[in-house]
This record gives structure tokens, C-alpha cells and sequence, in this order.
């Protein structure tokens, strides 16, 4: 596939025009297994920021996994029997969500959790994300919260269908995140696929693009990231500050 130049490299950064808002903060929604994850590591990669260094990274991802709160005893024994609804909008700890996002629109620098899967609890510590030029939120439900929507540049679902979801999530689930088949089949089908179509497809409709196949499409991707691109390409009064000083206070 030709790609247009890479972001960040040769390129100059990703700083933008006045009047494109910095960070730039792109939202993808998409049922569980749809390939969110796969798209933007798709996206960051065409802009030229997967093999660059943590601290130094103009293009950011987090998930909204991240934010899920935590369970009080009763919840956490129903978790490992597979009877926790972890697809409901309540699953999650949405005031530290949105702070966070917040602090992340204001360019600070913030700490995000790191979620165990398996134990189905936050760990002690999280991951420190500097300021970057662009960062994308992927979850089954960054739609859903009007006030989180609200901050979105950009929002993309990610629209698979349903038989590939149900059988890449039994596969991932077995081999990353400690299930056996049967929980993750009554899972699926008393709690993820109820909630999907309650609370996940219905915010559909706020995307500005329907990404069909997930990160087998590459025109998609593609399009989607000469639109990112242009809207970062400095101009020529810009470019002249670019290069005599960094806009991010950031180490190199
Ligand atoms: N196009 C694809 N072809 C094959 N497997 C895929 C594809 N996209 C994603 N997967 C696999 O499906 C699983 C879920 O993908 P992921 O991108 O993590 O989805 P999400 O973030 O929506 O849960 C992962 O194991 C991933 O490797
Ligand atoms: N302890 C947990 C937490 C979440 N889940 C499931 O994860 C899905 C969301 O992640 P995706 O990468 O698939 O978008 C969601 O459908 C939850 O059911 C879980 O099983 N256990």
C-alpha cells in the first residue's frame, strides 16, 4: 500500500494549524472485538508514531478498558463466574474517565490505569502519557457519555460483524485474557450481546465515519489518515515557528 509521507519522521510535527485544536482527540467506538484496538495501532502506524519512544510520541492511545471502577467483593465473585456486566455504562469509573480526558484536552500530563483482564482489577500502578498532538479513545462505549462525546474531534466506528466478533473474542479471551470457553460463551450471550445492541450500537449514529471490516479496510484507514494529516499539516507561517522551537515543551 503507498502511503503518503509519515508524520514525525522527515515530516515536520504534528503541530497543526491555529485553528485545528491541539491535542486533537479522535474517538473510536465498535462492539467488543471488532478490531477498535487493530485500527488505531493501524492509524498511529501510518502516522509514522508506532516505533517512537513513550515520552516523545505525537500520537497517543488509550483504552477505555482503562477506566473500568472497581468491584466491591459481591460484584468481583460475580465477575469470575461470569455474571458482571462489564458492558453496562455503570462498569465504568466514569468521573476519573472524563477527568482525565480532560486534563489530556488541557495538555497535561496524566497517568492512565493499567487493567488486568484476568484478576479484573486496576493495577497498582498505571502508565504516564505525556502530551501528544493527537490521541485516540477506543471502547465499546466512548459514545455514550454526551459529556466524553462531546470532547471528540473526530469519531469512527469500527463496524464488524457479529459471528467475526463473537469468534475472535472467544479466541482472544482464551489466550489473553485467562477465560475458558464456556463462561466466555454464557457471557456473550446473557450480557455482551444485550448490552451491545442497548448501549453500543445506538451511538452508531453519532460517528462521523462507519469504518465497515475493522482494520482489514485500508481504504478506510487510509482515508482516514490523510484527513489527520492534512488537518496537521502547518502552514508555511507556522512551520517557521516549528523549527525554531518546540510548541510542546516535551523531551526529545
Ligand atoms: N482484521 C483482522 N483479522 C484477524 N484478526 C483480527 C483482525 N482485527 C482484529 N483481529 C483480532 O481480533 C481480536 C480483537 O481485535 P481488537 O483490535 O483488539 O478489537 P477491539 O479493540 O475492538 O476489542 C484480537 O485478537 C485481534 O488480533
Ligand atoms: N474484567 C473484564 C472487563 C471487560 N471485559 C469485556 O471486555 C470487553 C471490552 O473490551 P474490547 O477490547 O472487547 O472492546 C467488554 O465487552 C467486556 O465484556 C471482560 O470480559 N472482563
Amino acid at each position: 500500500m503507498a502511503h503518503s509521507h509519515q508524520v514525525g519522521r522527515e515530516s515536520p510535527r504534528l503541530n497543526g494549524l491555529e485553528n485545528v485544536p491541539r491535542p486533537f482527540l479522535i474517538g473510536v467506538a465498535g462492539g467488543t472485538a471488532s478490531g477498535k484496538t487493530s485500527v488505531c495501532a493501524k492509524i498511529m502506524e501510518q502516522l509514522g508514531q508506532a516505533a517512537v519512544e513513550s515520552r516523545s510520541r505525537q500520537v497517543c492511545i488509550i483504552s477505555q478498558d482503562a477506566f473500568y471502577r472497581n468491584l466491591n467483593p459481591e460484584e468481583h465473585q460475580r465477575a469470575i463466574r461470569g455474571n458482571f456486566n462489564f458492558d453496562h455504562p455503570d462498569a465504568f469509573d466514569t468521573n476519573l474517565m472524563y477527568k482525565t480526558m480532560q486534563d489530556i484536552a488541557a495538555n497535561k500530563t496524566v497517568e492512565i490505569p493499567t487493567y488486568d483482564y484476568v484478576t479484573h482489577k486496576r493495577e497498582d500502578t498505571g502508565q504516564v502519557l505525556y502530551p501528544a498532538d493527537v490521541v485516540l479513545l477506543e471502547g465499546i462505549l466512548v459514545f455514550y457519555f454526551p459529556e466524553l462525546r462531546d470532547m471528540f474531534h473526530m469519531k469512527l466506528f469500527v463496524d464488524t460483524d457479529p459471528d467475526t466478533r463473537l469468534s475472535r473474542r472467544v479466541l482472544r479471551d482464551i489466550k489473553e485474557r485467562g477465560r475458558d470457553l464456556e463462561k466466555i460463551l454464557h457471557q456473550y450471550t446473557s450480557l455482551v450481546k444485550p448490552a451491545f445492541e442497548e448501549f453500543c450500537l445506538p451511538t452508531k449514529k453519532y460517528a462521523d465515519v462507519i469504518i465497515p471490516r475493522g482494520a482489514d479496510n485500508t481504504v478506510a484507514i487510509d482515508l482516514i489518515v490523510q484527513h489527520i494529516q492534512e488537518l496537521m499539516r502547518p502552514n508555511r507561517q507556522n512551520r517557521r515557528r516549528y523549527n525554531s522551537e518546540s510548541l510542546v515543551g516535551r523531551p526529545h
